[in-house]
């Protein structure tokens, strides 16, 4: 499933069991959010939170943000009755947690389907097991997926990762993530950074991520926002270059050239296409910010 470019350059967890966080992200100025069922909800208070969940996605009020709700998994008490309680709601996409292997995608659509889901529901699916980054070419394929959401922490635990400055450890997944959404046109975000303190190295795991790839960053504090969508946005530098290099290609493709130079560097059709998508890209920031 491919979907229309809409910025995903940050995306806030919050709790379902949160009542007073369901209420603030209305007024966020975060791209997508997602309302969690799984990890960050105690056992005690999973039905309480499925409720809080229902009501507030009913209720609405979220206006442009993307509202995605995750599920807990299949093999949980609760992961059946979850998927069947989102099922019929109005969101925009379902995330499936500890995804292994394509199949479990599939049992999680069986499940969607028999509770009347839409065909059309996005399945998004986090990517944070060992088996599942073995899998992750084939599960990318799936044709009901939409999105890859890095879960670092938990991957970060199986592969017995240290969570280091440069990330050393994480690398090689997270390329492997991107490189299978690139493959299949899914959108990918990068994991969470859990030092709510560090700024400085908040940023810097915001470009490094950027340059890795992404289209995004997950979040898990309102204070995260501002600097992760300057940070995913094209700068006023990047759009005038794209602009530049629209320009110089179709004056070139009109002359019968393959080639052109552009401040001094080779451009050509892949910089044309690329430019194309930051300037589509700087579009829809600006009809989301409108
Ligand atoms: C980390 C927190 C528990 C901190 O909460 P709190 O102590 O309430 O923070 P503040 O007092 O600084 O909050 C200021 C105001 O902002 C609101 N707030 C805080 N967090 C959120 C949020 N996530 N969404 C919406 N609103 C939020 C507070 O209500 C305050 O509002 P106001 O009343 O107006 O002052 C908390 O931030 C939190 O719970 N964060 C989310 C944690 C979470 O969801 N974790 C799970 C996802 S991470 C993960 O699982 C990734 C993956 O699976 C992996 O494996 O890597
Ligand atoms: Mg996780």
């Amino acid at each position: 499933m491919r979907l229309a470019l809409r910025p995903r350059r940050s995306m806030l967890y919050m709790p379902g069991a949160n009542a007073r966080a369901l209420e603030k992200a209305r007024m966020l100025p975060a791209d997508s959010l997602i309302l969690d069922m799984e990890d960050a909800v105690a056992p005690d208070a999973k039905a309480q939170a499925r409720e809080q969940i229902v009501l507030a996605v009913t209720e609405g009020g979220y206006g442009k943000r993307e509202i995605i709700v995750r599920v807990n998994g299949l093999d949980t008490a609760w992961g059946k009755d979850d998927l069947y309680t989102v099922a019929k709601l109005p969101i925009d996409g379902v995330l499936l947690p500890k995804v292994n292997s394509l199949q479990e995608i599939d049992a999680a659509v069986t499940c969607l389907t028999e509770a009347g889901a839409s065909a059309e529901l996005p399945i998004w699916i986090m990517a944070e097991t060992a088996l599942g980054m073995l899998n992750i070419a084939s599960i990318a394929t799936h044709p009901r997926l939409a999105g890859i959401v890095m879960g670092t922490s938990d991957l970060a635990k199986e592969m017995r990762v240290k969570h280091t400055a440069d990330r050393i450890g994480m690398l090689v997944p997270l390329s492997l993530c991107v490189l299978a959404a690139r493959a299949n046109g899914l959108e990918i975000l990068d994991g969470v950074y859990l030092n709510l303190e560090d700024e400085t190295g908040f940023c810097a795991a915001c470009e490094q991520g950027k340059n890795m790839g992404f289209d995004g960053k997950t979040l898990i504090h309102p204070k995260q926002i501002d600097v992760t969508n300057q940070i995913f946005s094209p700068s006023g530098a990047d759009i005038n270059h794209a602009r530049e290099v629209i320009q110089a290609w179709e004056e070139a493709r009109k002359a019968s050239k393959g080639v052109v130079v552009v401040n001094g560097k080779l451009v050509e059709n892949l910089h044309y296409e690329e430019s194309l998508r930051v300037l589509a890209l700087a579009d829809a920031i600006k009809e989301r910010n409108s």
